[in-house]
């Protein structure tokens, strides 16, 4: 198979689908791999580095995507790379469709089997999802940290307090792995943390984590009113995998924080949990105001730090790849339930319920989108 790495587009995204490591696995197994030129610079990989490593370094990006079978990337293809969607095409990047109903409509239209990392499951954990949410909870608290200093706009205060001054309150709004992480961070900081979950089980787990260092409450506008009302830096963190994020953080909620009190709406990239993020903003541009609150609604926060982000995602997206690779796409999924659940769009059918769902269109399973392709394996 034919492996394509285009460069990524979006703004400050300097995260590549693929290392020269990665590379060296593919070409092993007897595939060819296609880099757009520069694509790896940004995380500090030289076209020099992947031609070493067996890679072919393409001078444009519209060749990578038209000779290759497969289409490796980090972030959902943005308008300008819609033209290159064909029948057949393997995508496998980022997607959250939920968030993005034009690219939904331009791999319907287009017949690309297009496959989410945020939506490949394992037990109901997200294993391609993980290693971005661990870097994007991490740096959540301490951009939330810098926010809140006064040359930043923020109400001037640090989270640490010092011996006679009260310590800054975290609320963290969701406690999975963005969550968690965020309150790790939080922690080291010396904030007062509150984490805010819907499921029993989870906050008896960050319990048994944290112990007396934080505290749990359960998810309901009552809980988060009060939560939000007293927070100085707000952490969003909910995910319904698919799903476009609830608005769990209404304005009436926004208007009652401090001035100067920062939110970091992590939970951006499936549409936001805070009713006064109307827009996702950028790494060149990360904030604007509200209710005198400073919103941060980045939706690739790990796109920052791409040397650790690079190495985190392509650990553990490679080997889903090479499943695609060596067996051919439809194998592999009828072979991995776990890759099966990433297929979102095929054949011209949404196949991911909780998209289809949000984004009004009918949901078609998997099985009856690729019927013909399964049952002639
Ligand atoms: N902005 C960015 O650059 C990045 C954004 N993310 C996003 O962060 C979000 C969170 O991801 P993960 O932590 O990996 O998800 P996760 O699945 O590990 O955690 C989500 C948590 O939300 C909880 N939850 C669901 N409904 C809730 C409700 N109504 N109230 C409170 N809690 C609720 C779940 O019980 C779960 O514990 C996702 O949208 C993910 O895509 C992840 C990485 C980078
Ligand atoms: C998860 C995601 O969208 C990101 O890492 O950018």
């Amino acid at each position: 198979m034919i492996i394509g790495v285009p460069k990524e587009i979006k703004n400050n995204e300097n995260r590549v689908a693929l290392t020269p490591a990665g590379v060296v696995s593919f070409v092993n197994a007897g595939h060819s791999v296609l880099i757009e030129t520069n694509a790896g610079i940004g995380s500090g990989f030289t076209d020099e580095a992947y031609e070493k490593a067996g890679a072919q370094i393409i001078n444009s990006a519209e060749e990578v995507w038209k000779k290759s079978d497969m289409i490796m990337k980090v972030k959902e293809p943005l308008a300008s790379e819609y033209q290159y969607f064909r029948q057949g095409l393997i995508l496998f990047t980022y997607l959250h469709l939920a968030a993005e109903p034009a690219l939904a409509q331009a791999l319907k239209d287009s017949g690309v089997i297009a496959i989410a990392y945020e939506t490949v499951s394992v037990n109901k954990t997200l294993p391609l999802l993980t290693p971005m949410s661990e870097v994007a909870g991490r740096m959540a608290a301490q951009i939330g940290a810098a926010f809140l200093q006064k040359n930043n706009r923020g109400q001037g205060i640090l989270l640490a307090g010092v011996p006679g001054v009260s310590r800054g309150k975290v609320t963290i709004i969701g406690g999975g792995i963005v969550g968690t992480n965020a309150a790790k961070m939080a922690i080291g900081l010396g904030a007062d943390v509150t984490i805010i979950d819907l499921s029993a089980d989870r906050l008896r787990q960050l319990d048994d984590i944290f112990g007396n260092q934080i505290k749990t409450l359960m998810s309901n506008p009552y809980n988060i009113a009060e939560a939000v009302a007293e927070a100085d830096l707000l952490i969003g963190a909910v995910l319904i995998p698919g799903a476009k994020a609830p608005k769990l953080v209404t304005e009436e909620m926004v208007r009652t924080m401090k001035p100067g009190s920062v939110i970091v709406d992590v939970a951006i990239d499936q549409g936001g949990i805070v009713e006064t993020i109307d827009h996702v903003t950028t790494h060149d541009n990360p904030t604007f105001e509200k209710h005198g609150v400073i919103h941060y609604s980045v939706a690739n926060m790990p796109g920052a730090v791409p040397r650790t982000s690079t190495i985190a995602l392509t650990n553990v997206t490679v080997p889903y790849a090479l499943q695609i690779a060596n067996k051919g796409v439809y194998k592999a999924i009828a072979e991995n339930p776990a890759l099966k659940l990433g297929v979102n769009v095929a054949n011209g059918e949404i196949t991911y319920e909780a998209v289809a769902k949000d984004l009004g269109y009918q949901y078609v399973t998997v099985e009856k989108a690729l019927e013909k392709e399964l049952t002639s394996l």
